[in-house]
């Protein structure tokens, strides 16, 4: 068994015999969607007839400019509204809730930082994102029995985050001097305030200094490996690759391939649909730079 593989065993275990077949069953799914459709006027965003997110794992949602990757993303998070279709998450049908409401019931999504929240320290950043365990209705409240201990328990919680993400010295730092690696770090540190059992990570990758991937990487993975599952849109190819148990293939809204990396890697239709079509961009790319 090579080196990779030893990594994500415990991972492969769990998806052994499923078939790498596009709305397939998982053994164990945390969230499973049901014909989950959204338009805007003519154009039909997203048309998902089944998908199933195995417990535990790292899936990718991947797909091509356009595809409906964060339409999905905002509709599933109960941020966008579906024209129809049914989702549930650990067993409980959670289609019609908004934002918050999933949040509470253990499914969150990193955010980027808004220009806000870039004017807020990262400590404040974080106590901001404990928010929707308790503090939403005690906005405007001088004080009420439990409070401080509230709050004290979530500064406890947000110093040892920010430990954890090496951000711990840039508690008083305006969020919006950190760098784009360390925004990604923030985001992910502020999700986790709720303790989730899934995370959905909105492109972690983007705008990250090369020296910060790995340590990125890392991040993701310990996420899963503390039993936690991480569902993520990203278009960087190795980082797809390295880090994911499952792959699912979206394109013009539906799911055309899922399987294991190697299995998406020389899957015909996503090669035709998508790698295809990057890797000529990656050969522009480096003509330009020659
Ligand atoms: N609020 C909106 N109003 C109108 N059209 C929208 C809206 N949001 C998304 N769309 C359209 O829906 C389609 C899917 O967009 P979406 O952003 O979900 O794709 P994506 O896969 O996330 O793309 P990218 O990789 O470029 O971020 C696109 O054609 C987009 O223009």
């Amino acid at each position: 068994m090579s080196s990779d593989e030893t990594t994500v065993s415990g991972t492969e275990d769990r998806m052994a015999g499923v078939e790498p077949a596009p709305g397939v069953g998982k053994p164990d799914p945390i969230l499973t969607a049901e014909g989950v459709r959204r338009s805007f006027g003519g154009l039909t965003a997203v048309d998902v007839e089944h998908l199933e997110v195995q417990r535990g794992t790292i899936t990718a949602l991947i797909g091509p400019n356009g595809a409906g990757k964060s339409t999905l993303f905002n509709l599933l998070t109960g941020f966008d509204r579906v024209d129809r279709g049914r989702w549930s998450f650990g067993g409980r049908a959670i289609n019609g809730r908004r934002g918050h409401q999933v949040a509470r019931s253990g499914m969150v999504r990193t955010f980027q930082l808004t220009k806000a929240l870039t004017r807020m320290s990262v400590l404040d950043n974080m106590l901001l994102g404990a928010q929707r365990q308790f503090g939403e209705r005690m906005a405007g409240a001088l004080w009420r029995p439990g409070w401080s201990k509230q709050e004290a328990a979530n500064t406890e919680r947000a110093m040892a985050l920010l430990e954890r993400f090496r951000l711990a010295d840039k508690r008083d730092d305006m969020a919006g001097s950190l760098s784009g690696g360390q925004r990604k770090l923030l985001e992910m540190a502020r999700s986790l305030m709720t303790e989730p059992d899934m995370i959905m990570l909105d492109e972690p990758m983007a705008g990250v200094n090369p020296a910060l991937v790995q340590s990125l990487l890392s991040h993701i993975t310990s996420l899963r490996d503390e039993g936690r599952t991480v569902l993520f849109v990203e278009h960087d190819m190795d980082v797809i690759m390295g880090i994911s148990d499952w792959i699912v293939v979206l394109a013009q809204g539906q799911v055309i391939a899922e399987g294991r990396p190697s299995d998406i890697k020389s899957d015909k239709r996503v090669i035709d649909a998508y790698l295809g079509a990057q890797e000529d961009e990656a050969e522009v790319r480096e003509g330009d730079d020659g």
